[in-house]
């Protein structure tokens, strides 16, 4: 009789790296720091409820862990004003989310700074326009069109990126939330690095919620949640 040869288990998907966006407040940063994302993200615009303003304490930044890489969030901000808040908190990364051209990129990068360049995903979006700005781009992040330049909760059609083919990795954000997450983790979308989290985490503007980001965290790295650890529903 042959041996049984039991069946090869089916190849996991490399797991979907995270950014947490919108931090300010000292305890909820070292909070969320303790879930180890990826990628930590602070917005340095003025018109947005989670400005950063006066509050972000740069020891703190400086003394966060050098695998989680510190996003610079600005729209349509002068170079000088981003190197400057690049060397005031060590930041690892700025990330433009305005209508900044691939020039502006350019810039940036060339000052030393890795660019993440965010593209507002709406009725008039095109992969087109993406190749002119690959050669200055660490990372792209797609994210939904609204009102406000960011933070807007709400999702667009990841569909629309089934086409990509360009060699920049991106993060998908806009609206993300516990419910997104098998459906994200199932997305398998050309160049899809890693997932954005924000509005949907929060329970007031700029403080995340650590109850509801472990579930999503444990979840997006394909781990067996600890039930123990859940939020009374
Ligand atoms: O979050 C903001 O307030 C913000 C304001 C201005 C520019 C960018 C901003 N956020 C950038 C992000 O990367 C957000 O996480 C992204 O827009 C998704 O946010 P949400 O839809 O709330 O999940």
């Amino acid at each position: 009789m042959l041996p049984h040869i039991p069946a090869a288990p089916p190849q996991a998907a490399a797991s979907l790296r995270i950014k947490v966006c919108g931090m300010k407040y000292a305890g909820n940063i070292a909070d969320v720091a303790g879930l180890e994302p990826d990628f930590m993200g602070f917005i340095f615009h003025a018109g947005s409820s989670r400005f950063v303003g006066e509050e972000l304490d740069e020891t703190l930044l400086q003394r966060l862990p050098p695998e989680l890489k510190k996003v610079g969030v600005f729209v349509d901000a002068p170079l000088d004003y981003i190197t400057r808040q690049v060397a005031r908190y060590g930041l690892s990364l700025a990330q433009l989310h305005g209508h900044e051209t691939p020039e502006q990129c350019a810039a940036v990068q060339a000052a030393g700074v890795p660019v993440i360049k965010a593209f507002g995903v709406g009725s008039t979006f095109s992969l087109a326009q993406l190749s002119a700005y690959a050669p200055y781009c660490a990372y792209f992040l797609f994210d939904t069109k609204g009102p406000q330049p960011g933070g807007n909760g709400t999702t667009f059609d990841w569909e629309l990126l089934r086409d990509y083919s360009l060699p920049v990795p991106y993060l998908l954000a806009g609206g993300l939330n516990l419910e997104s997450a098998a459906s994200l983790l199932a997305l398998d979308l050309p160049g899809l690095y890693g997932v954005d989290l924000n509005s949907r985490f929060e329970t007031a503007a700029a403080v995340k919620s650590v109850e509801r980001l472990r579930p999503m965290v444990r979840q997006l790295r394909r781990q067996t949640p600890d039930l123990t650890q859940q939020p009374a529903s």
